[in-house]
């Protein structure tokens, strides 16, 4: 029987993330045995840092991608959002499982209901560029705070830093069973969301033939081309995590409408444009929007 080796991270996201990955593999998988292994990584021991110091991405995956070069698991889960643009050698996605809710949230103090509501110069905590202009576009009043950490942190800070709300992914919260602590689904027309937002990553060895065609077994076509073009538009804007950068794909009727934000880091500048394409050529429609906004970027007058 084939034994196969999961591996992630330890947070309560990460496990539950996995968690449904295997189940939803043993589904169509009966006779396959899985193994979780958890993987320490330096972001993990560095919580404390702020994103901006902290900077590169790949710092959540590093030690995770090495066990899977040294054959010490052979299936590695993240979230899409959070992979840089390219892989290390030797490793790549296998197909992507159908997405989460990709929406941002507002998680609200007891008694507010919705982003309206909320009083002038209310205090709303996100440690995220894309999300900290999004919210002072539509409500320049707000008081933004940083505010960093795993999904039960971030909301006990709500409380513990006397914040009136906080922004996160539906997708973490609805994952997680915490649906219920939602006040309010942001429009993705109001708040674009990260590149694959609500996504899982399966990464695997590239030679790694029997379990491409396990993983291929979840795969979700609609999820794999949406995914595909919003992160066509991460590679082609090749943004960093410093800057406001988000990307939205939908499939209407046969086409593609891509929607892509970017900005500078003091929030000044934030261009956000949509182009149709063919649902054959999903990154290439990324990076073609990705060339128009970084010159209409260029050209930025307020
Ligand atoms: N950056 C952390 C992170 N990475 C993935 C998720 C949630 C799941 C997802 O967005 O797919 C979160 C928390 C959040 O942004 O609220």
């Amino acid at each position: 029987m084939m034994k196969v080796v999961v591996g992630t991270r330890g947070s309560k996201l990460a496990l539950t993330q996995t968690n449904w990955v295997i189940d939803q593999l043993k589904e169509r998988n009966p006779q396959v045995e899985f193994e979780v292994k958890i993987i320490k990584t330096k972001g993990d021991l560095i919580q404390h840092l702020s994103l901006d110091k902290i900077g590169d991405k790949g710092l959540f995956v590093k030690e995770i991608e090495q066990q899977l070069l040294d054959k010490e698991i052979d299936i590695a889960v993240h979230s899409m959002k959070d992979m840089p643009s390219t892989l290390p050698a030797g490793l790549r996605f296998a197909g992507t499982p159908e997405r989460e809710d990709p929406r941002d949230v507002l998680i609200l103090k007891e008694g507010y209901k919705n982003i309206d509501d909320l009083p002038r110069g209310a205090k709303i905590g996100t440690g995220s560029k894309r999300r900290k202009y999004q919210l002072l576009k539509y409500r320049p009043d707000l008081e933004i705070v940083p505010i960093r950490g795993n999904i039960d942190t971030r909301i006990q800070k709500i409380k513990d830093e006397n914040l009136d709300g906080i922004v996160l992914a539906a997708a973490g919260m609805i994952r997680a069973g915490m649906t219920e602590q939602i006040s309010y689904y942001f429009p993705v027309d109001l708040m674009v969301p990260a590149p694959a937002q609500g996504a899982l990553a399966i990464e695997i060895r590239e030679n790694d033939l029997e379990i491409e065609s396990l993983v291929n077994s979840i795969k979700d076509e609609v999820t794999q081309v949406r995914v595909a073009a919003e992160r066509g538009f991460l590679i082609g804007v090749n943004g960093s995590c410093h800057v406001p950068m988000g990307a939205y794909c939908e499939i209407v009727g046969d086409q593609l409408k891509l929607t892509g934000l970017y900005g500078n880091e003091e929030g000044s500048k934030l261009v956000i444009k949509t182009l149709e394409g063919s649902i054959e050529s999903p990154i290439d429609l990324g990076v073609e929007l990705a060339q128009l906004v970084l010159k209409e970027y260029e050209n930025y007058e307020g």
